[in-house]
């Protein structure tokens, strides 16, 4: 891997401790880490180098996955850090900056190649991205590249304006574009469960799939994060981007190869077919919930309301959840449903695909279950498959048998999102980062919902936390003949269970 300067704006922030200075410690010890690299964090206050470093250690320690810690490749590992004091509004910062990243690539005999990563609240992404460009950070004789975390704007209008002042600094195929979803393991691997597999490629499309249930549900509530998720909520924090990146990913066709550029023009693709809300859809196909108090995991919980740092009179949507149509060849005719909800009865992302099921019409008086591809995302990740099989122990009954392709996990876990993007933003591959197209065509879906939401058009139903949310989420589907599949009614069929 090429040599290279990795500046963090933010280091001092949340995100770093918790999810980056980790996944920066498990690449360097899975080498993958350049082997000449410089670190630069950057934060307001006075840190020397030596004080920085013990942060970045103890973040390690406190949330890295791999819970061994050698101290000789610890030190080595955190030699390549140093800090910088800058504030994003005070030019001359940069300027020192600049200074340093040059000092260290002398030192260190690196490249000229510069990656960005902006790890501090988006209103600062485009007088960083500018400051980046006339201070000279942005002129190398190597590669540029910016990472930016969401929320990437906060409409459609904001999101192209944004948009706009970036690229005045950094060329499209120089942003990547963070959605951690993508690089979740389960979501990297929908395209590789079409084309390696031609029997599900087979299956993939409306001939065989009678809907596709898309859930992101989460036990926590707002948590300290109120003065951003009050004005957010479950649409812009969750719908906007994680669920329909996981609909684009589940639903585009096989791409001819296997490559970022393909990959992006298929998830397009499915955007591109996505039926646009009218202002009637957005009343029938749309559900918007806000928990009340309730329990959760045998724990009373209080209401968003009465979060700290709420506005109590907020009609923010803590849940969500949607009807959607993709008019094109593959999927004309199949609902796409997706919900995501906070203080829920379980946490858990996964994606359930229902197969046509003829059997009921053929075999007169069966009831049979439909054949279910359940793909568990997080936290557990699997793929089931439910077929209905005879119980020898119930008389012979046919029952639901469910089938599991679980792998083994190894003793330190698998690399976390975070870790997967980081190395492929220093590869230079763009296959998980969200595009530019595929972040407008979002936001151009979900903007009617905004003003929906705005203009109180759509009614807020109040949900117990520890439920699966509003029963309107439940009329949704059965409007269609449809139910949510839920992993204790999947788990409620007698269960066979073969491991891969
Ligand atoms: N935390 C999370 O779990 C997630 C965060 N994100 C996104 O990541 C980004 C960072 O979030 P998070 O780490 O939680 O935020 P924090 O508030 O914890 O940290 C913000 C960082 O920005 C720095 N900062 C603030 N103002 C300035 C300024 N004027 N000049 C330079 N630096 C400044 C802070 O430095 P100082 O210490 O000097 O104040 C701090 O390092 C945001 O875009 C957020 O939406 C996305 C997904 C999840
Ligand atoms: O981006 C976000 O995601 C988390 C949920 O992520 P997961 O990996 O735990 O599924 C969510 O809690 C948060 O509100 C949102 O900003």
């Amino acid at each position: 891997m090429e040599s290279m300067t990795f500046v963090l704006f933010g280091a001092t922030g949340d995100l770093a401790k918790r999810k980056i200075f980790p996944a920066l410690y498990n690449l360097y010890v899975d080498q993958k880490l350049p082997k000449s690299i410089s670190i630069i964090g950057l934060g307001r206050g006075d840190l020397s180098h030596r004080e920085f470093q013990e942060k970045v250690k103890e973040s390690v320690l406190d949330f890295s996955r791999r819970l061994e810690h050698d101290a000789a490749s610890m030190g080595e590992f955190l030699d390549d850090f140093r800090y910088s004091k800058l504030d994003v509004n005070r030019k001359e910062d940069f300027q020192a900056l600049l200074q340093l990243v040059k000092q260290r690539e002398e030192e260190l005999n690196l490249e000229e190649n510069r990656m960005f990563y902006l790890s501090v609240a988006p209103e600062f992404f485009d007088t960083i991205a500018l400051n980046i460009k006339n201070s000279g950070l942005g002129q190398t004789k190597g590669w540029k590249r910016l990472i930016i975390e969401k929320p990437f704007g906060h409409d459609l209008q904001s999101a192209r304006e944004l948009n706009e002042k970036l690229s005045r600094a950094f060329a499209e195929e120089e942003i990547y574009r963070i959605d951690h979803y993508l690089g979740k393991p389960m979501v990297q691997n929908l395209e590789a469960l079409s084309y390696a597999n031609p029997i599900l490629q087979s299956l993939w499309s409306k001939k065989h799939i009678a809907n596709v249930q898309i859930t992101a549900s989460e036990t926590v509530g707002v948590e300290k994060r109120a003065g951003y998720y009050d004005h957010a909520g479950a649409i812009r924090d969750m719908v906007q981007n994680h669920l329909l990146q996981i609909l684009m990913m589940t639903a585009m066709d096989t791409p001819e190869k296997i490559n970022a550029a393909e990959i992006r023009k298929m998830k397009q693709k499915v955007m591109e077919s996505l039926r646009p809300l009218k202002e009637e859809d957005v009343q029938n196909d749309i559900v918007r919930g806000q928990y009340i108090s309730g329990e959760v995991n045998g724990q009373y919980v209080p209401g968003y309301l009465g979060e700290p740092g709420v506005n109590p009179s907020s009609t923010t949507d803590t849940f969500v959840a949607a009807r959607l149509w993709i008019d094109n060849p593959s999927w004309a005719g199949v609902p796409f449903y997706i919900r995501t909800g906070k203080r829920m009865k379980e946490k858990s992302t996964r994606i359930v695909i229902e197969f046509k099921n003829n059997a009921n019409h053929q075999y007169k008086n069966s009831q049979m279950d439909p054949n279910l591809l359940v793909i568990e995302i997080n936290p557990n990740e699997n793929i089931s498959f439910q077929l209905n099989s005879k119980n020898p122990l119930n008389n012979g009954k046919v029952e639901p048998v469910k089938i599991d392709f679980s792998k083994e996990q190894t003793e330190f876990g698998v690399p976390e999102a975070y870790e997967r993007l980081i190395y492929d933003a220093f590869n230079g591959d763009s296959t998980f980062f969200a595009h530019w197209t595929e972040v407008e065509l979002s936001w151009e879906w979900v903007q009617p919902i905004l003003n929906a939401f705005e203009d109180n058009r759509v009614p807020l139903y109040e949900y117990n936390s520890g439920s699966y949310g509003p029963v309107a989420a439940d009329l949704l589907l059965l409007e269609n003949g449809f139910k949510w599949w839920l992993n204790e009614t999947i788990q409620e069929s007698k269960e066979k269970v073969l491991h891969t």
